[in-house]
C-alpha cells in the first residue's frame, strides 16, 4: 500500500513458525513485549491469574543475569549509582535558599503517579515545617486524574509549554520526565526544552526500556523522535548534566500495559531516591547501602501482599461477576483512595470500560488529593470523587449486582468506616475490604462482623525514624496498587477482554495505541504488516475501499477518526482471520459472547493461512 512507509515502526511479520526463532520478540521494546509467563493468561482461572500476575510483578526485583541478554535491572550497580547521583542533585535543590524546584511529569498512569509522588514529598517537607518544593505535570491537565485523556500525550509542544509555565522565574530545577516505554512525545518535548536550558534544568528521564529501544518513529510536527532525544540526554550522563534512570523490569503481564509493572517500578525508583535525598538533607550521606535498605522494603511488600493470594483471587472472581451486569465501587481512605481512583480510571483506556463500570472515591475528595486545579466535580458526572458524593449520587442506586471495596488502614477513622460499611450493606452484600495494619494493631470485631471478607495486610514496624512512616505509607500504597492491578486485569481477562496476553479491545486514542493495534493484528493473524495496516484503516473508516485521501492521512488523522469508534481492533482481527469485509466482521463481533470468543471462533475458519503463533484454538476454553 502506497504511503505505508510511515508505518515502518516495527519489523515485518515473520514467516509462519518463525515468530520466536526470528528474534521478533527480542527486537521489540521490553515494555511492549509479550511476557512468556502470561502466554495463556486468557485461559487461566482466578487463582492461576493471581499467581501469573504475582510472578510478573516479582520480575521487577530480579537481579541482572550476566549470561542472558542483560539489560541493567533495579539492583544493578549502574542503576544504584544513577539513583545516588540524582538524589544528591535533589538534595542541592532542597537546600537552595533561592527556592529550587523538583518537577515530576508524565502521561496517563505516569502523570497520576507524578501527582501522588509530589504530594508525598511535599507532605514530608511539611512535617519538617518546610515549604513545598515538588510539583507535578500531567498531560491533559488535572482532569486526567479522574478521566483518562490519552491523546494529549502525543503533543511535545504542549509538554514544553506546561513545563515553562510551572518553572517561570525558577533558576534551579530538577525535571523528572516519566515515560515507562520511553515513548511519550509530551515528555520528549519537555526533555528537549531542559536540554536547551541546562543552566536552569537538570533533565532526568525515568522509564523501563533501554535507550536502544526508545520509541523511534517520527513525532509528527516535531524535529526529533523520542529515541533521538533520549540519545542526546544519554550523552549528558557522563558530565552529570542529565540522567536516565531506566532499569528493565520485564514485559508487562498484559502486553504494553505500562500502568502495571512500569507504574510500580516508577513508584519504587522515585520514592527510594527521593527518600534518600531527604535523609541526605538531614546530613545522612547518600549511600548505596541506604538505597538498598529501602529497595528491600518494597521487595518484602511483594511477599506480604501476595501472601493474601487466595483472598485476592476471591475478590477478582467477585469483581468479574459484578462487572457482568453491575459495577465495582472502590472507596479508599487517604492516599489509598487516590490509588483506587487510578486503578478505576485505567480500566477505560486498557479494557474500553465505561467510566461507570469501575469508579474510585476518596475521603475528602479533591481537598485530600491536593491537585493544582482544585475541585473538578462540576466538570461532569464522572468527576465527583468524595465519599459524600458516593453516598449521595451513587449509593441510592447500588444493588446486589454491584460490588463495593473499602480500602483503609487501622490508623483511619474506624467508626466512620463501619458506618459507611453499614450503609453499603443495606444495598448489597457484595462488600469487601483491603485493610492495612501495623504489627500489634487488630481489626475491631464489630468491623469484622460488618465486613465478612477482609484482605488484611500486617506490616512490620520499621525503625527508620521519620521517613519510616513514609516507607510504611509507600508500602501500603504499592501493595494496594498491586492488588487492584491484579484484580482489575484478572476480572477483565475472565470477561474475555484479553486474548492470550494481549489487550484486544482498546480505543485507539493516540499514536502509540495505533502502533499497538497494528502490532497485535500482526501477532494474532500472522498477516503482513501492510495487510494488517490496510484492514485496520478499513475498520477505522468502516470502508472496504480506502480513498487515496484516506491512505495519505497522517497517523494523527487516523487516531482522530478512530477515537469516535469502538471495537476497531476486534473488528479488524475478525476481518483478517475470516478474510471478510469489516461490515460482516463487525456484526460477528457484536453478536459474540465476548471479544475473545469472537477471535477464537474466527481462528478455526477452514482454509485459512495459519501462523505458528496461533494456537490451534481447539484447546481454548470458550468464554
Ligand atoms: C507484543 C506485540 O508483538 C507488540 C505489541 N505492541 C507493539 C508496539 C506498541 C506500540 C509501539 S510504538 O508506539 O511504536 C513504541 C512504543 C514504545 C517504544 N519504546 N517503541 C515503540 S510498538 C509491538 Cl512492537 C509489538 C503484540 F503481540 F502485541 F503485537
Ligand atoms: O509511561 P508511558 O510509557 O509514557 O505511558 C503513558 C501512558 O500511555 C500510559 O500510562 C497509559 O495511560 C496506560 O493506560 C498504560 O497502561
Amino acid at each position: 500500500m502506497r504511503g505505508t512507509r510511515k508505518y515502518q515502526h516495527v519489523i515485518e511479520t515473520p514467516d509462519p513458525g518463525k515468530w520466536e526463532l526470528a528474534g521478533y520478540e527480542e527486537s521489540l521494546p521490553i515494555s511492549e513485549k509479550s511476557n512468556p509467563i502470561t502466554r495463556e493468561l486468557d485461559k487461566s482461572d482466578p487463582s492461576q491469574l493471581v499467581q501469573l500476575l504475582r510472578d510478573c510483578d516479582a520480575e521487577i526485583f530480579q537481579e541482572e543475569d550476566a549470561n542472558l541478554i542483560h539489560y541493567h535491572r533495579l539492583y544493578s550497580e549502574s542503576v544504584l549509582q544513577t539513583m545516588g547521583d540524582i538524589a544528591k542533585r535533589v538534595q542541592e535543590v532542597l537546600k537552595d535558599p533561592e527556592g529550587g524546584l523538583v518537577v515530576l511529569s508524565g502521561c496517563g498512569t505516569s502523570g497520576r503517579l507524578a501527582l501522588l509522588l509530589a504530594n508525598s514529598f511535599n507532605l514530608l517537607l511539611k512535617g519538617q515545617h518546610r515549604a513545598p518544593r515538588y510539583c507535578y505535570i500531567m498531560s491533559g491537565g488535572d482532569r486526567s486524574i479522574v478521566s483518562a485523556q490519552e491523546s494529549p500525550e502525543d503533543d511535545p509542544h504542549v509538554g514544553a509549554q506546561e513545563l515553562e509555565k510551572v518553572c517561570e522565574g525558577k533558576k534551579n530545577v530538577v525535571f523528572v520526565g516519566i515515560s515507562c516505554g520511553l515513548s511519550a512525545p509530551f515528555i520528549a518535548g519537555q526533555l528537549d526544552l531542559c536540554m536547551r536550558h541546562l543552566d536552569v534544568y537538570l533533565p532526568v528521564l525515568v522509564g523501563c526500556n533501554p535507550v536502544s529501544m526508545a520509541r523511534n518513529d517520527p513525532i509528527e510536527g516535531w524535529h526529533s523522535s523520542f529515541r533521538q532525544v533520549a540519545e542526546r540526554l544519554q550523552a549528558l550522563h557522563e558530565s552529570h548534566k542529565g540522567f536516565i534512570l531506566n532499569p528493565a523490569v520485564g514485559p508487562e503481564a498484559v502486553s504494553g500495559s505500562s500502568r502495571m509493572k512500569g507504574g510500580s517500578a516508577t513508584k519504587i525508583l522515585l520514592e527510594t531516591l527521593l527518600l534518600v535525598a531527604h535523609k541526605a538533607d538531614s546530613n545522612v550521606p547518600v549511600t548505596e547501602k541506604c538505597l538498598l535498605e529501602i529497595l528491600r522494603t518494597y521487595e518484602r511488600a511483594h511477599k506480604v501482599t501476595y501472601s493474601q493470594s487466595k483472598k485476592i483471587a476471591a475478590l477478582m472472581k467477585q469483581t468479574a461477576t459484578s462487572l457482568q451486569k453491575g459495577h465495582l465501587y472502590i472507596l479508599g481512605w487517604g492516599t489509598l483512595g487516590l490509588v483506587g481512583i487510578m486503578a478505576a480510571v485505567e480500566c477505560g483506556p486498557t479494557f474500553q470500560a465505561d467510566w461507570r463500570d469501575v469508579r474510585g472515591f476518596v475521603t475528602g475528595g479533591y481537598d485530600s488529593i491536593e491537585n493544582k486545579e482544585g475541585d473538578l466535580s462540576s466538570l461532569g458526572p464522572e468527576f465527583p470523587i468524595s465519599h459524600e458524593d458516593f453516598v449521595r449520587n451513587v449509593l441510592p442506586s447500588v444493588s446486589e449486582t454491584d460490588a463495593v471495596l473499602l480500602i483503609f488502614t487501622l490508623d483511619d477513622e474506624l467508626n466512620q468506616i463501619e458506618k459507611l460499611a453499614a450503609l453499603v450493606k443495606e444495598k448489597t452484600s457484595n462488600i469487601q475490604c483491603i485493610s492495612h495494619a501495623t504489627a500489634g494493631q487488630y481489626l475491631p470485631n464489630s468491623l469484622k462482623k460488618t465486613i465478612p471478607s477482609i484482605i488484611g495486610m500486617t506490616w512490620p514496624i520499621l525503625f527508620l525514624e521519620y521517613e519510616g512512616t513514609f516507607i510504611q505509607k509507600f508500602q501500603r500504597e504499592l501493595s494496594t496498587k498491586w492488588i487492584l492491578d491484579t484484580v482489575t486485569s484478572g476480572a477483565y481477562a475472565l470477561r474475555g477482554k484479553i486474548f492470550r496476553n494481549f489487550m484486544v479491545d482498546f480505543k485507539i486514542t493516540n499514536s502509540k495505541l495505533f502502533h499497538r493495534a497494528a502490532s497485535v493484528l500482526q501477532r494474532v493473524t500472522g498477516q503482513s504488516q501492510q495487510r494488517c495496516t490496510e484492514v485496520l484503516l478499513q475498520s477505522i473508516y468502516g470502508e472496504q475501499t480506502l480513498s487515496e485521501q484516506i491512505r495519505n492521512r497522517t497517523i494523527a488523522g487516523h487516531v482522530g477518526a478512530a477515537a469516535s469508534q469502538d471495537k476497531v481492533l476486534p473488528v479488524a482481527i475478525v476481518s483478517l482471520l475470516r478474510n471478510c469485509a469489516v461490515q460482516e466482521a463487525r456484526s460477528r463481533v457484536d453478536s459474540s459472547a465476548s471479544i475473545r470468543a469472537a477471535i477464537e471462533s474466527s481462528l478455526n475458519v477452514p482454509g485459512r493461512k495459519r501462523g505458528a503463533e496461533e494456537g490451534s484454538g481447539s484447546e481454548g476454553r470458550s468464554r
